[in-house]
């Protein structure tokens, strides 16, 4: 069984899923098999072939060639809504054993493991369990995806302090790009810097994409 990461954000949308594939293409260069999970995806649709998408699950599968996305993604709920709440809306409780469960059977099979949270580090799951009690639960340690933009640090140092004090280990953060022209990057990306360390990755941004 090789390592395996969870990632986690400054917030909802600030490029959890775009690091997911970065990191995954950046291992992959290393030669080695990467897969990745996200236990609980809520925006999902129905096409109408009947399947059900959803964003993440298909681009984290068309980075690591995975297929078996009941497997790689044990929860899914329709609407774009925080997933406690889209879980109680479906009559679902998440059960982290279950996930946990995935996620052993999913690293067997790989050299590298990358479980993509929803939201950010408090994201409920349940009304007594959020995002955080996930990641202790599967003992892995957290990779920070910090969303470039302002008021970004207090969000990076906030959760940076609560990843901490939830007992998981910092992995490393990465900084990702996603506005156009942050003034004074490079300013808060060396305050970044001098608190959390050099980012594992740094992600220049990319327009739509
Ligand atoms: N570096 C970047 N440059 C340009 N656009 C980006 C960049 N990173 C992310 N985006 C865009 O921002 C949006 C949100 O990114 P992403 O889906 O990766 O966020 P997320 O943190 O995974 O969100 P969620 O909490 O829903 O899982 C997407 O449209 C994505 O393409
Ligand atoms: C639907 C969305 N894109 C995410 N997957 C869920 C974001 C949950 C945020 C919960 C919150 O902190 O308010
Ligand atoms: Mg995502």
């Amino acid at each position: 069984m090789g390592q395996a990461f969870f990632i986690t954000g400054t917030d909802t949308e600030i490029g959890k899923t775009h690091s997911a594939v970065k990191l995954t293409q950046h291992y992959q260069a290393q030669g080695l098999r990467v897969l990745a999970m996200k236990p609980v995806a809520s925006g999902c649709e129905v096409l109408p072939d009947g399947s059900w998408h959803n964003d993440d699950v298909a681009r984290l599968c068309a980075a690591t060639g995975q297929t078996d996305t009941a497997l790689m993604n044990p929860y899914r709920f329709l609407p774009p809504v925080s997933p406690h709440i889209a879980a109680r809306q479906a009559g679902v409780t998440v059960s982290l054993d279950v996930l946990a469960d995935h996620a052993q059977r999913l690293a067997a099979d790989c050299d590298v493991l990358l479980v993509e949270g929803a939201g950010g580090w408090m994201a409920p799951l349940r009304d007594d369990c959020l995002m955080q009690d996930l990641a202790r639960h599967l003992g892995l340690p957290v990779i920070l995806v910090v969303g470039m933009r302002l008021g970004c640090i207090n969000h990076a140092l906030l959760t940076a302090q609560a990843v901490r004090a939830a007992g998981c280990a910092l992995a490393g953060w990465v900084a990702n790009r996603v506005v156009p022209n942050q003034p004074a990057f490079e300013d808060n990306l060396a305050t970044l810097v001098q608190h959390l360390g050099e980012p594992m990755l740094l992600l220049p941004y990319e327009g739509a994409c």
